[in-house]
Formats: C-alpha cells, structure tokens, sequence
C-alpha cells in the first residue's frame, strides 16, 4: 500500500501486451498493475528491453493493451473509440521525450500554443496559457527564440512547457533526460518536482535519475519488480532530504 496515495490520476489493471512478431508472439508486459494519484510522481525504472516504452505508451493511450485496463481519472478507456481517447490525451495527459519534438522553424511559444490546437480553448487563451507555461518552466525571457536558438536544456523545458500548457492531470516522460548531459538533466528533473499539481510518470533506464523521485517502481522481463516508498525526511535517522 502506498502510503503517500491520493485519489488515482491514472491506473494500469492488469494490463499484458503481446506482439506478433515473425518468430511468434513476444510477451512484454505480464499482468501489470499500477496506479499514480494526483499530484504524485513515480520513476518507472529498469534495463533496456524491459518494456518500460511499451508501458508508457499504454498509459498514454497511445498503444492499446492485449489484456486488462487502462484508467485516466477514474475512467475506463477499454472500450473508448478512437477519437474518445485522442480527446482524452488532448484533455488530460502531457507527453515529454528524449528528442524534445519541436518545430524547428516556429519559436517557444509557438510550439507550446501549437501543443492545444485540438483543445478547444480560443488563439487568445492558448497564447496566454503558453506563455504562462513558459514562464513556469523559467523561460519567460525566451518566448521568441527558435529552438536552434536554444540550449537542450531549454529545448526540454519549452517540450515540458508544452506538457503542461493545457493543464493536463498526467504527465509522461520518456527518458526526458536522456539527449542531455547529467548537470543538465538533473536540473529537468528539479524542473518536474516543482510540478505538484500533475500525477508524474517518468521512465529512465538510470537509476540516478529514478533516486531523484520518492516513488521508484522496478521492471522487469515485463514486470513489475518492486514499487517502493521513500518516506519524508521527517523521522529519518540521518535528517537527509528525501526526493520528491
Ligand atoms: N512494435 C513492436 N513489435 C514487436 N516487438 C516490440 C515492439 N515494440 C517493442 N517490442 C519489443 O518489446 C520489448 C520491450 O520494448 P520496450 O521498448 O518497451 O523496452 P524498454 O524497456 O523501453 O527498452 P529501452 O530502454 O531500450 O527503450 C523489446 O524486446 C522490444 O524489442
């Protein structure tokens, strides 16, 4: 039981994932059950092939289960069409990846707005929650710079200004750090602990990175190895600061 657990954000029941690959079928998930709450974070850690992409991909909806469940705020997308849950994604979840994914020709605030093109809310609105994501993520005084005028730093913090812009209840990393030097992406991971009005997925191969974060879930073959806590530093021996 996890103890720091708030109302699910989103959950994975006892999900399994199959491919059919042209020397048979290739299991890659094996009854995996998890579930983030709001407003927490959780590292999803393990070596390379363990099916940690394929879980993201799954949670975001973006690849469908061959068994079980997959649950965004409390509601079931088993059965949603297609274009239910690309509304779902363009709603409630924010992705973020290794290769920042920005149009190299249109500026940092172009790139957030152009995030929520299918959200609904008016060129105004859009604009202003862009530049309102970009100032979160420190970049206020870059909001007219190409991404070619950027850092890689500063690339990932525009792609996560863009994760967050529509103010989704999810967000999704995969190896968000991985195009980056250490220094650098260490100071992306401080930028996503300061996001505690988001449930936070991150997936990393580096258990560095994954000691940044309270919740540490392990992979394996496929599943789930351990999903471990580390309690506050309130109480601990040492005094030391605990991850978020
Ligand atoms: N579309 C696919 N068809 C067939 N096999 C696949 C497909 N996608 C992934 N796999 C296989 O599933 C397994 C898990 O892949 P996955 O990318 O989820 O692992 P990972 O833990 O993210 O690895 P890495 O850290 O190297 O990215 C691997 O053996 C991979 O080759």
């Amino acid at each position: 039981m996890n103890p720091h657990a708030t109302r699910p954000a989103i959950e994975l029941r006892g999900v399994s994932k199959t491919y059919m690959t042209g020397s048979g079928d290739l299991t890659v998930l094996k009854d995996v059950s998890i579930s983030v709450g709001h407003g927490e974070h959780a590292a999803i850690v393990g070596p390379s092939g363990s099916g940690k992409s394929t879980m993201l991909s799954i949670l975001g909806t973006l690849d469908q289960p061959t068994m079980g469940d997959v649950l965004v705020d409390d509601r079931s997308t088993g059965a949603m069409s297609d274009g239910e849950r690309s509304e779902l994604r363009s709603r409630s979840l924010g992705f973020v990846f290794q290769q920042f994914h920005l149009l190299p020709h249109v500026d940092a605030v172009g790139n957030v707005e152009l995030g929520m093109l299918y959200s609904g809310l008016a060129r105004a609105e859009r604009r202003r929650r862009a530049s309102e994501a970009l100032e979160r993520v420190g970049l206020a005084e870059r909001l007219d710079h190409r991404p070619t005028q950027l850092s890689g730093g500063e690339q990932q913090r525009v792609a996560i200004a863009r994760a967050i812009a529509h103010r989704p209840a999810v967000v999704l990393a995969d190896e968000p750090t991985g195009a980056l030097d250490q220094t650098t992406g260490q100071s992306i991971i401080t930028l996503f602990r300061r996001l505690d009005d988001v449930a936070l997925v991150v997936i990393t191969h580096d258990e560095n990175i994954a000691a940044g974060f309270r919740r540490r879930i392990k992979i394996r073959d496929g599943r789930i190895e351990s999903d471990e806590n580390v309690l506050p530093a309130v109480g601990r021996r040492d005094g030391s600061a605990c991850p978020a």
